[in-house]
């Protein structure tokens, strides 16, 4: 049995078994214990090339509590090493040029790729150049206090760089011996045999030998590229219905996403109590209405809160339809109201939201659990969640879009949008870290009901869904400020103003592969002239200079995406 030593694990490039023959393959084992743990690795900073395979450069956690002198430590590790962290080195890949597919293929198991560059900083939102990955991996000293003699890690466990003369040296100095686990942590560790403790300057790392390596040595990167894609296919298959396709590079979305079925509820975030739960009784029983659901258009409670039907009140009672017409508010009162959905006589049409729902964006309240009315009275749809079937593909400037692999028709319901239910205040703090790169935006507000006429919701007290880590498929809808689809409130809670679903339906007749997109910032139609006005007076005022810019290239494009 091979016995693990110290040397194995010394992060110079000798440390690391990179091939899987069968004594390597015993090595492998006895690394087995440094399998890399998500929650201490901090970055992938760079990589290289090692007999043909791709080693990572990490930069560990800072652990507050070590006295040991390595305040940041890194190392070189494999993929294998990796591979509880895929996401980083994913996100560390995405700094290089997608290959040519018409030189690797677009089958889900990728040929090696030859062709990877490093991108151009600003190439897209994704990209960063070097000064970026230095600054975030250090908190860097002013650049006066920097060594102007770096040495590359390349080099091995015994480089040492010229440090400065100031103090400042110390927290900036990268341990480059061994390393130990220690309760669980990996962390820097001097044999007592030795003397000396070498420590390279870590400035600039990546310095600027390993980059130019970096840049020239990108064929090891398939193998990464070819797990990324495996792992989150491994993810979607535990979707129904849901396909992935890119015919642009062979990136994937990434490894830090995981699909979920319904809201994850967040710290601090309360649903409302269910004994308060609104639901309907007597006279609604399950199956009725021939098999189609409840009738008591006028009596089911749950209807208390829909739209009223105006064209039956007209019939029923002229001075009450008056009083409706008036914009009098029918709260309360026993009027016949209207179901929220179209339900075909056809089991080949499938149920669409009612065109006044449709078009007055009026918020749908289904029945719930708790409800007498069985499971196909005919407020019951979102629920049941989604039918079509789906696929993420890479768009041409968007980042992943979302399309549907059938026809859909105006008022049929998609699928609703998921993530993480969070305070305003969490969202801020979220929204701080993340700086002031151009990220993607995944945050979605509950906020239907803020300052509404009872004025019961603050706009600062509503939950917020966050879809970056974990979601559903709707968190890769881009916008359009002319969207084929639309986002409905959905509440089976009547009386919680501050959880319910973010459902969308297709506003027109949608035909199959055309991508699906909404509002962002979820307007009314304008007039073609309003816009472009409102769009030449946005690019005038320097406020916006830095907002993401719409790319929809609808002719009523307002020009940026939040405006
Ligand atoms: C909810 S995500 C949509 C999915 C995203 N495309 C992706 O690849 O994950 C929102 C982000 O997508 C991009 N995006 C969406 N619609 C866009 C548009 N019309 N023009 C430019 N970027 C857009 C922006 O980066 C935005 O912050």
């Amino acid at each position: 049995m091979q016995v693990k030593t110290e040397a194995a694990l010394k992060f110079s490039a000798d440390a690391i078994p990179s091939k899987t023959t069968s004594t390597s393959l015993r090595a492998d084992r006895a690394r087995a214990t440094h399998y890399c743990n998500p929650l201490h690795v901090a970055q992938v900073v760079c990589h290289r090339q090692k007999d043909g395979n791709a080693e990572f450069l990490v930069r560990w956690q800072k652990r507050k509590t070590s006295t040991i002198p390595p305040k940041s430590v890194v190392s070189w590790h494999t993929l294998e090493e990796l591979s509880a962290c895929l996401h980083l080195v994913q996100e560390y890949c995405s700094t290089f040029e997608a290959p040519d597919l018409s030189k690797v293929g677009n089958q889900p198991s990728l040929p090696a790729i030859t062709s990877l560059k490093r991108k151009k900083p600003g190439d897209d939102s994704a990209s960063r150049d070097f000064t970026a990955i230095n600054k975030a991996f250090l908190q860097l000293p002013s650049p006066s206090s920097r060594s102007a003699s770096i040495s590359s890690l390349d080099d091995g466990a015994n480089t040492l760089a010229r440090a400065p003369a100031d103090d400042s040296w110390l927290s900036i100095s990268v341990y480059n011996g061994l390393l130990k686990r220690r309760e669980g942590w990996i962390t820097a560790y001097r044999p007592k045999r030795q003397v000396k403790v070498t420590q390279i300057n870590a400035v600039n790392l990546p310095t600027h030998e390993m980059l130019d390596h970096a840049a020239l040595h990108t064929a090891p990167l398939a193998a990464a590229i070819r797990l990324f894609r495996d792992k989150f296919m491994k993810k979607l298959q535990a979707v129904p219905n849901l396909f992935l396709e890119n015919h642009h590079d062979t990136t994937t979305p990434s490894l830090n996403f995981r699909f979920i079925s319904s809201y994850v509820l967040g710290t601090d975030v309360e649903p409302m109590d269910p004994d308060f739960q609104s639901r309907c009784t007597l006279p609604c029983k399950p199956n009725m209405g021939a098999n189609r659901g409840c009738e008591y258009t006028h009596l089911c409670i749950c209807l208390d809160q829909a739209a009223v039907d105006g064209e039956r009140l007209r019939t029923k009672d002229l001075a009450m339809f008056a009083r409706f017409k008036a914009g009098d508010s029918m709260d309360g009162e026993v009027v016949p109201r209207r179901f929220p959905y179209s339900i075909s006589s056809n089991p080949a049409t499938p149920p669409t939201l009612q065109a006044f729902y449709r078009e007055q964006r009026y918020p749908i309240y289904e029945c719930n659990l708790e409800c007498s009315c069985g499971p196909r009275c005919k407020s019951r749809l979102v629920q049941k969640g989604r039918k079509v079937p789906l696929t993420i593909f890479k768009t041409d400037e968007r980042g992943w879009g979302v399309k549907c692999e059938e026809d859909l028709i105006r008022g049929e319901f998609i699928d609703v949008y998921l993530g993480e239910v969070i305070t305003n205040a969490e969202a801020e703090r979220r929204e701080d870290a993340a700086g002031s790169a151009q990220k993607a935006s995944y945050l979605y507000s509950l906020d239907k009901f803020a300052g509404d006429d009872f004025g019961d919701v603050k706009p600062e007290d509503c939950y917020i869904v966050d879809g970056e880590h974990m979601g559903n498929v709707t968190r890769f809808m881009n916008h359009s400020c002319e969207p084929n689809c639309r986002q409905y409130t959905v509440s089976y809670q009547k009386h919680d103003k501050k959880i319910y679903d973010l459902a969308f339906f297709a506003y027109e007749d949608i035909p199959k592969g055309v991508e699906l997109t909404f509002d962002y910032m979820d307007r009314d139609e304008q007039e073609e002239d309003d816009v472009a006005a409102q769009r030449a007076k946005a690019e005038a005022d320097p406020e916006n200079e830095s907002k993401p810019k719409c790319g929809c290239g609808a002719t009523k494009c307002r020009g940026y995406l939040w405006i």
